[in-house]
């Protein structure tokens, strides 16, 4: 066929039909930014803060040591302030006061996650530890509080089986015999055993590599939530349409821990009697079947799901990352070593294996402990917040939904509560006769109503993993290795890999017989 146009007019009329995209094209990317500068814009009342760049605001800010960036802005700005994270406003508490204040006398309205679209990607806002205040919260919270109380801390069977799992942890240790290792592993697993105890009435052994490699992308996952990919992938979850980048990777980690613990989930729950609940998996499944009927019951297998991953990735990573600290600081300094198993031995009599009664004996263990908790920050800018409701607070207006980020180092680190915070000082958390007090300023755990709802769990499993590796262990760093001591970021903050050595103390301790095989 032979076109009837002259080529001119053929090249004018394309060049009209490429003007008008490209018109439609700028109008299109105008409106967008003129929607994003509106979005940017601090409500009236809102607190100041620093100065945001157009579209991404203070995102970047954030790529290096965020906490302390922040500890520093309240120092301009006040201890609360804003930050817009791409157009998601954002209000940061510092400082013991405000952070107490806020949490604790205004519970409820800080009671919230804000509703990001990672989040709603992730856990869909479901699940326990994402989940928005309300109803579906309440339900999960409450079932977890239970299922912890009966199948952990409340029945006295559980210390025997913490205490087992202690042995395993430094059998497994022992069989380096004083060589360098890295303690990740040991300590992840033997930590995360102890929720899963609870969770599914069983343990994995060290050498189950599928749970491992759910753990480690698990991790990875906490790592990269708060990542500057993920803070623009919250401001503009068009992302999710471009094939590459760090939002993809932990989509597909998700996706692969899902499936893990659905499998994980059917197998634990086969035999299981309906009200004979053996375990947290059991119990939501009663609880599951029991509101079939109810339209409005937050329970269903997806929330068991979520539920599940937030209670191992939450007792595990901080728990771990704990004790990791712990053992860096005593190789660091062995005089607090030293002291911490002068009393480890002359409370633990002959060796014996220490019990949570022990506790109150053991106050330098204690103190020592604490320091880690407050100068390590495991957390330490919690878990995001979100105001429920409208709030006035000291003077300026909040509206609903606005997230909020709690700075925890802020208040480890507040000079008005702690004499030198930057440095590590167990004494700190002593009395002139050497009796352990606690501090006001102390808020690993948070505080209000979202609190760490694994607290007592995880004091019970600090010290007897600890008194128990250091009743064995004498730690120490390889000749001539001293290891980084800046923090790996992520949600938690944990150390750089490393090694350690762990030689046997000349003291009599309990043998690899008391407990059952490992592996
Ligand atoms: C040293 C150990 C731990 C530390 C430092 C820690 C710290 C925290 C912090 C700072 C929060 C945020 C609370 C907030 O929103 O303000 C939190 C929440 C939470 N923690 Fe822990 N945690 C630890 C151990 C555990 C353990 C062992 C478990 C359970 C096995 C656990 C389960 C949870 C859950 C489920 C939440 C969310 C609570 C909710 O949203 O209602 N944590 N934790």
């Amino acid at each position: 066929m032979v076109s009837t146009k002259s080529p001119s007019l053929v090249s004018v009329s394309c060049g009209q039909t490429l003007l008008c995209m490209g018109c439609v094209a700028f109008a299109l990317l105008a409106f967008l930014l003129v929607r994003q500068l509106v979005k940017q814009r601090r409500p009236p009342g809102f607190p100041p803060g620093p100065s945001p760049i157009p579209v991404i605001g203070n995102i970047l800010s954030l790529a290096t040591e965020p906490h302390v960036f922040l500890k520093k802005q309240s120092e301009f700005h006040g201890q609360i302030f804003s930050l817009d994270l791409g157009g998601i406003l954002t209000v940061v508490l510092n400082g013991y006061d405000c952070i107490r204040d806020c949490l604790h006398h205004h519970s409820e309205v800080f009671a919230d996650r804000p509703s990001l679209p990672l989040f709603k990607k992730m856990t869909k806002m479901g699940g326990l530890l994402n989940c928005k205040y309300g109803k579906g919260w309440i339900e999960h919270r409450k079932l977890a509080c239970n299922s912890f109380h009966y199948f952990g801390s409340g029945q006295w069977l559980f210390q025997r089986k913490i205490s087992e799992e202690c042995l395993f942890f430094v059998d497994a240790i022992d069989e380096h015999k004083g060589r360098p290792f890295n303690p990740k592993h040991y300590v992840t697993n033997a930590v995360s055993n102890i929720t899963n105890l609870i969770l599914f009435g069983q343990r994995f052994t060290y050498d189950d590599h599928n749970f491992q490699h759910m753990i480690e992308i698990f991790s990875e996952n906490v790592e990269l939530a708060v990542s500057s990919w993920a803070f623009l992938y919250n401001a503009f979850p068009w992302l999710e349409y471009v094939p590459f980048g760090k939002h993809q990777k932990l989509f597909r980690n998700a996706a692969e821990v899902y499936d893990f613990l659905l499998q994980v989930i059917k197998r634990f729950s086969q035999g299981r009697v309906p009200h004979v609940p053996r375990h947290y998996v059991d119990a939501y499944l009663d609880e599951l079947e029991q509101n079939a009927g109810d339209p409005s019951s937050s329970f269903s297998y997806e929330n068991l799901i979520y539920s599940v991953g937030e209670l191992i990735i939450a007792g595990t990573e901080t728990t771990t990352n704990t004790l990791r600290w712990a053992m860096l600081y005593m190789a660091l300094y062995p005089n607090i070593q030293e002291r911490v198993q002068r009393e480890i031995d002359m409370v633990l009599v002959n060796g014996r294996a220490p019990t949570l009664e022990d506790k109150q004996k053991m106050p330098y263990v204690e103190a020592v402990l604490h320091e880690v908790l407050r100068f390590c920050n495991i957390v330490p800018l919690g878990i995001f917040r979100a105001t429920s409701q409208d709030a006035k607070v000291k003077g300026y207006a909040i509206p609903k939904g606005t997230m909020v980020i709690t700075n925890l180092y802020s208040v480890h680190f507040d000079e008005k509560y702690w004499s030198d915070p930057g440095v590590f000082s167990p004494q700190r958390f002593l009395d002139s006769s050497g009796n352990f007090v606690r501090r006001e300023a102390f808020l690993p755990f948070s505080l209000g109503r979202r609190h760490c709802l694994g607290e007592q769990l995880a004091r019970m499993e600090m010290f007897l993993f600890f008194t128990t590796l250091l009743q064995r262990f004498h730690l120490q760093f390889p000749p001539g290795s001293v290891p980084s001591l800046t923090p790996k970021l992520g949600m938690t903050l944990q150390p750089k890999p490393y090694n350690i050595c762990a030689v046997r103390r000349q003291q009599k301790v309990p043998c690899s017989g008391d407990a059952p095989n490992h592996n």
